[in-house]
């Protein structure tokens, strides 16, 4: 029996308060109308150990190379139980967050040796046809002021979202960096227009996915 033709993978990413979760939403919608087989997920959590791992990320003291540890554990946790079947299946998988977020949080904003996240990355992520990576990831992109103002109206703030503004900054500009790195797999989308513009600009995307 030929086995189903790999699912896609896609990732979506930005600052606190960009609106990704907006988005989210709207395209697992957009993804199930077009009769696409889906499973959403999150970083870092996903799995019964991995949100258990969250709850503790989100909300406890720890040393920088914990978090970074904790991340990627919880990474393992969600690539061997939920996205790797799924693929396999030829489900697609949208997931909240992935590697990207390390970079931009642990390497970016903390300040966590890149050397470290290779090392976590290859150790993690690295299978026999090279590393598993999302196929597309799009970055929701705003300017700090923006996405201050849009987190301040819009929920109580977990360790990461209470942030100093230039933590955040520094967050932004690594997934800028990354996103040069990686042209060819990460989309930069300007967030800071209306919902409905970044909608429109979301469907001409993923026209032709199916
Ligand atoms: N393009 C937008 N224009 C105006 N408000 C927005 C936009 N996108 C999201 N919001 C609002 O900003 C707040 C934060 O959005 P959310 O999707 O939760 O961000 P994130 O998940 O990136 O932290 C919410 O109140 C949401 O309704
Ligand atoms: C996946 C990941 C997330 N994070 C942070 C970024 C976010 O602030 C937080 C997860 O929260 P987030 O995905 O923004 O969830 P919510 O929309 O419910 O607030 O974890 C990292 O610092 N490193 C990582 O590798």
């Amino acid at each position: 029996m030929t086995s189903p033709p790999r699912g896609r993978f896609i990732s979506v990413e930005g600052i606190d308060g960009a609106g990704k979760s907006t988005h989210l939403a709207w395209l697992t919608d957009y993804f199930l109308n077009k009769g696409i087989s889906l499973i959403q997920s999150r970083e870092p959590g996903g799995t019964g150990l991995g949100e258990k791992l969250r709850a503790l990320l989100l909300n406890d003291a720890m040393s920088l190379e914990t978090e970074a540890l904790l991340m990627f554990a919880s990474r393992a946790e969600h690539l061997a139980q939920v996205i790797e079947p799924a693929l396999s299946r030829g489900d697609w998988v949208l997931c909240d967050r992935f590697s990207d977020a390390t970079y931009a949080y642990q390497c970016g904003g903390r300040g966590l040796d890149k050397t470290k996240f290779t090392a976590l990355e290859q150790w993690v992520q690295l299978r026999d046809r090279g590393l598993i990576e999302p196929d597309l990831t799009l970055i929701f992109d705003v300017p700090l002021e923006v996405s201050q103002a849009r987190m301040a109206t819009s929920r109580v703030l977990d360790r990461f979202e209470s942030e100093q503004q230039d933590f955040h900054a520094r967050v932004r500009a690594a997934y800028l960096e990354r996103a040069e790195q990686n042209p060819q797999r990460i989309r930069v989308i300007n967030a800071n227009r209306s919902v409905v513009e970044i909608q429109s600009e979301l469907a001409e995307i993923f026209a032709d996915y199916e």
